[in-house]
C-alpha cells in the first residue's frame, strides 16, 4: 500500500449533475470523433462511456479493467484485463479513432497505462486533477489536487445535522 494524504475537501456529486456532466463531455466529444469504438476504463469509467456511447452513436464498447485505489488509499497499479485485440485492430494499432474515458484522472497514473496500451486514442474524462490533466484530451470540470471526489454510486442519501450543531 501507498501512504497517501487523505484530502482535505470533499467534492460529492449526484446522479443528475454526473448525467449532465457526461452529456456536456459528449457535446465535446461530439465536434472531435467520429470514434470506432469506445475503451471504458472500468469500474469508474463504465458509467461515463455508457452515457457517451449513448449520445455520439457509438455500438463498440470495450473495457480496459484497472485497479489501483482501495478507497482512499492507492495501492500499486493492477492491469487485470487489457483491451481486446478486435478493438485494437479496429484503431489502426495505435488507438487512432478509438475513444478511452474514465470518470476521472487523479495522478495520470491510470491513464498513462493506458495510453502506452494505445497511443493515438482520444482520453477524455468528466473530472480532473492538476497533476493527471496534462494526459487527457478532453474533460469538463478541474477540482484541485486535494480534493476527493464522490460518485452518485459510492453515496447514500444521510442526515445532515444543522450547520448550529457544528456540521461544516
Ligand atoms: O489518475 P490516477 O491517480 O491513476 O487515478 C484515477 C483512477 O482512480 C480511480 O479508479 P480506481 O483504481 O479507484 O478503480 P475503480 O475505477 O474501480 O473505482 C478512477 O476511477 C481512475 O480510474
Ligand atoms: N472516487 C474517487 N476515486 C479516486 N481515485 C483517485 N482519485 C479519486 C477521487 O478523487 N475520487
Ligand atoms: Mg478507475
Amino acid at each position: 500500500m501507498i501512504a497517501h494524504k487523505t484530502p482535505d475537501k470533499a467534492f460529492p456529486v449526484s446522479w443528475d449533475q454526473f448525467h449532465r456532466d457526461c452529456r456536456a463531455l459528449s457535446w465535446r466529444l461530439n465536434e472531435t470523433g467520429p470514434f470506432h469504438a469506445v475503451v471504458a476504463i472500468t469500474r469508474g469509467g463504465l458509467v461515463p462511456a455508457a452515457i457517451v456511447a449513448r449520445e455520439l452513436g457509438v455500438r463498440v464498447i470495450d473495457t480496459v479493467c484497472i485497479a489501483s485505489y482501495d478507497h482512499l488509499h492507492k495501492s500499486e497499479l493492477k492491469v487485470l484485463k487489457g483491451i481486446s485485440d478486435m478493438t485494437v485492430k479496429l484503431g489502426g494499432g495505435s488507438g487512432r479513432n478509438l475513444l478511452v474515458v474514465d470518470d476521472l484522472v487523479d495522478t495520470g497514473a491510470t491513464a498513462r497505462v493506458v495510453r502506452s496500451m494505445i497511443p493515438d486514442a482520444h482520453f477524455a474524462t468528466v473530472y480532473a486533477k492538476p497533476l493527471g490533466k496534462p494526459l487527457v484530451d478532453t474533460f469538463i470540470t478541474e477540482v484541485s489536487q486535494d480534493t476527493w471526489i464522490y460518485f452518485p454510486w459510492d453515496l447514500d442519501l444521510a442526515f445532515a445535522p444543522p450547520l448550529r450543531d457544528g456540521a461544516a
